[in-house]
C-alpha cells in the first residue's frame, strides 16, 4: 500500500516538473507549436492522475432560464452533518425556530469521508461571473458554487452507483425533515434577471381561529383542505393530478388575503404569490411555475386586475378571423388566458403532486367561464360582509368576551349594514389605554349606525 502511495507521489512530482518545463518552453515556441504541446501535455496528464471528479452545480440551464440544481440541494443537505463534523473551516448561520446554530463548509474547503472503505472528498468551489449590463447592479458579480466530489477512478462503478445513490437517497430524507420543521416560506416572482423566485420567511400570525366567518363554512373549508392533503392515494384512484384549485371572492376587506395565510398554516405549505403583472410572457410564466415546489399554494391575487383575462378568448376568436399572424407575435409577448389555463392544467401540471391553486377576486362576474370552471378552480368561496357569527368571533379575539348586554343592538345593526370584516375588525380595536370592552363595544356600535345613516341617505339619492 506505502509503495504504491510512494508511486503516486513520484508520478505527482514529475507531473509537476513537466509543467514547469512547459510553462518555459511556452515562452519561446509560436503559438501553433504551444496548443500541439498543451493538447499532448494534458493527455499524459490524464492517464497520470489517478483520480476522478464529478461536479454538482448549485444552478443548471443557462442564460435567463436558470433552476436550482435537485442535485446539488439533495447533496448540500447530505453534507450538512457531515461538514460540521469533519471541515476544518466553516460557515455559522441562525436558522429561525432551531436554538442551534446551523454548520457548512466554508467556501474552497473540503472534507474526506470514508464509505466502504474508500475514500472520497468533497469540496465546495464557487465560480464568479460578472452580471450582464442590464442587471439592476452593473458591477455586482453573482456567485454561483458547486461540490466537486473526488476519487480514485478504480471506485468508479461502486461511486456513481451505490454511493451516489446513498448520498441522494438520504440528502433527499434529510430535506424533507428539514422542510417538515422549517418556516413556511413566501415566494414572489420579483423580475429578476434569472426569472426566479425569491422568497421570505412567512411570519403572519394568522390562523383559521382568527378568521371570521360562519363556523359551518369554515369548518367545512378545512375539512376540504385537510382531505386534499392525504388524498394522494384517492387522486390516484381517480386518474386525477393530485392538485385543487380555490377561487376567493368578495368584497375588499372580507379575509380572502387572510384566507389564503390561514390555509397556508394549517397545510404547512408554502406560499407562491404569482404577479402576473411582472411576467412577460407565457414561456416565462411556465418557466415559473415548474420552478414552485410540491406541498405548495400558488396564488394570484386580483386576477380580474392583473391581466386582461376577462373575456381574451372571444377577442382571440375574432381576432383570429381578422390577422392570424399579428395575433401569433402577440401570443408570444405577453401572458395569455390560455398560456394561464395551460399552466394551471395543461399535461405538465400532472408532473407536480400537492398543489393548490387560489385566485382571488372582488369581481367574480368579470372573470372567464373558462378560467373559473370546476376542475380548474374546484371550490368557490364567497367571502361576505360581517355576520352577527363573524362579530362573534372578533368579540372572543380582540376582547375576551363571549357575551355583553350590547351583543343583541350589534346584532340587529349588523344584518341591516354592509360592512366587511376589516371595518368591524378595526372599530373594534382599543383606541386607548383606558378603553375597556364595553367602550370599544360602542365604538362599534357608532360605526354601524353612522354606515346605517349613509346607507339609507344614499338609497334615497338613487331613489330621487
Ligand atoms: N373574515 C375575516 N376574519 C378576520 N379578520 C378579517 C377578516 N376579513 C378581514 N379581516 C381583517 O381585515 C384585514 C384585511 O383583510 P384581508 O386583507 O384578508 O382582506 P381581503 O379580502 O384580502 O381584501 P382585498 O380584497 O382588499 O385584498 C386583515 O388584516 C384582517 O385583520
Ligand atoms: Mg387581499
Amino acid at each position: 500500500m506505502s509503495s504504491m502511495g510512494e508511486f503516486f507521489m513520484g508520478l505527482g512530482t514529475l507531473m509537476g516538473s513537466i509543467m514547469f518545463v512547459y510553462t518555459m518552453i511556452q515562452q519561446f515556441v509560436p503559438q501553433h507549436v504551444s496548443d500541439y504541446l498543451s493538447a499532448y501535455i494534458y493527455r499524459i496528464m490524464e492517464f497520470a492522475n489517478p483520480y476522478m471528479e464529478i461536479r454538482f452545480d448549485e444552478f443548471t440551464g443557462g442564460g435567463d432560464w436558470l433552476k436550482l440544481s435537485k442535485a446539488y440541494t439533495a447533496v448540500e443537505a447530505y453534507l450538512g452533518p457531515k461538514s460540521s463534523k469533519l471541515a476544518k473551516r466553516l460557515k455559522a448561520r441562525i436558522v429561525k425556530g432551531d436554538k442551534n446554530l446551523a454548520f457548512s463548509m466554508d467556501d474552497y474547503e473540503e472534507i474526506v469521508e470514508d464509505f466502504e472503505g474508500v475514500q472520497i472528498r468533497w469540496s465546495l468551489g464557487m465560480t464568479v461571473s460578472k452580471t450582464k449590463s442590464f442587471s439592476r447592479y452593473p458591477s455586482a458579480t453573482e456567485e454561483r458554487q458547486h461540490l466537486t466530489l473526488k476519487f480514485h477512478r478504480r471506485h468508479r462503478e461502486m461511486v456513481t452507483t451505490s454511493y451516489l445513490n446513498h448520498v441522494i437517497r438520504e440528502g433527499k430524507e434529510r430535506l424533507a425533515s428539514m422542510i417538515e420543521n422549517r418556516h413556511i416560506r413566501l415566494y414572489s416572482n420579483n423580475a429578476n434577471e434569472y426569472k426566479l423566485w425569491s422568497h421570505v420567511e412567512f411570519e403572519h400570525p394568522v390562523t383559521f381561529d382568527h378568521l371570521a366567518m360562519d363556523p359551518a363554512k369554515k369548518q367545512e373549508i378545512i375539512d376540504d383542505l385537510l382531505t386534499f392533503s392525504k388524498g394522494r392515494d384517492y387522486y390516484l384512484k381517480i386518474g386525477k393530478p393530485w392538485k385543487r384549485g380555490y377561487l376567493l371572492y368578495g368584497p375588499p376587506g372580507t379575509g380572502k388575503s387572510s384566507m389564503i395565510a390561514s390555509m397556508a398554516k394549517l397545510l404547512n405549505y408554502d406560499i407562491y404569490d404569482l404577479e402576473l403583472t411582472a411576467v412577460t410572457c407565457n414561456s416565462e410564466l411556465k418557466h415559473l411555475l415548474h420552478n414552485t415546489s410540491n406541498k405548495s399554494i400558488t396564488v394570484i391575487e386580483d386576477v380580474d386586475c392583473s391581466l386582461d383575462l376577462t373575456n381574451k378568448r372571444e377577442k382571440k376568436k375574432k381576432e383570429e378571423d381578422k390577422d392570424k399572424e399579428e395575433e401569433e407575435s402577440d401570443e408570444d409577448s405577453k401572458v395569455t388566458l390560455s398560456g394561464l389555463l395551460n399552466v394551471i392544467d395543461g399535461l405538465w401540471s400532472a408532473c407536480s403532486k400537492e398543489r393548490i391553486f387560489v385566485f382571488t377576486t372582488n369581481y367574480v362576474e368579470k372573470l372567464d367561464p373558462a378560467l373559473i370552471r370546476r376542475g380548474r378552480m374546484d371550490k368557490h368561496i364567497e367571502m361576505s360582509f360581517c355576520s352577527y357569527e363573524g362579530f362573534k368571533v372578533f368579540a372572543k379575539i380582540y376582547l375576551d368576551l363571549e357575551s355583553h348586554e350590547l351583543f343583541d343592538t350589534i346584532r340587529h345593526l349588523i344584518h341591516e349594514v354592509k360592512v366587511s370584516p376589516a371595518d368591524v375588525a378595526e372599530n373594534l380595536m382599543p383606541k386607548s389605554i383606558e378603553s375597556d370592552s364595553q367602550v370599544c363595544l360602542q365604538n362599534l356600535i357608532k360605526a354601524l349606525e353612522k354606515i346605517k345613516e349613509d346607507e339609507k341617505l344614499k338609497a334615497e339619492e338613487e331613489e330621487e
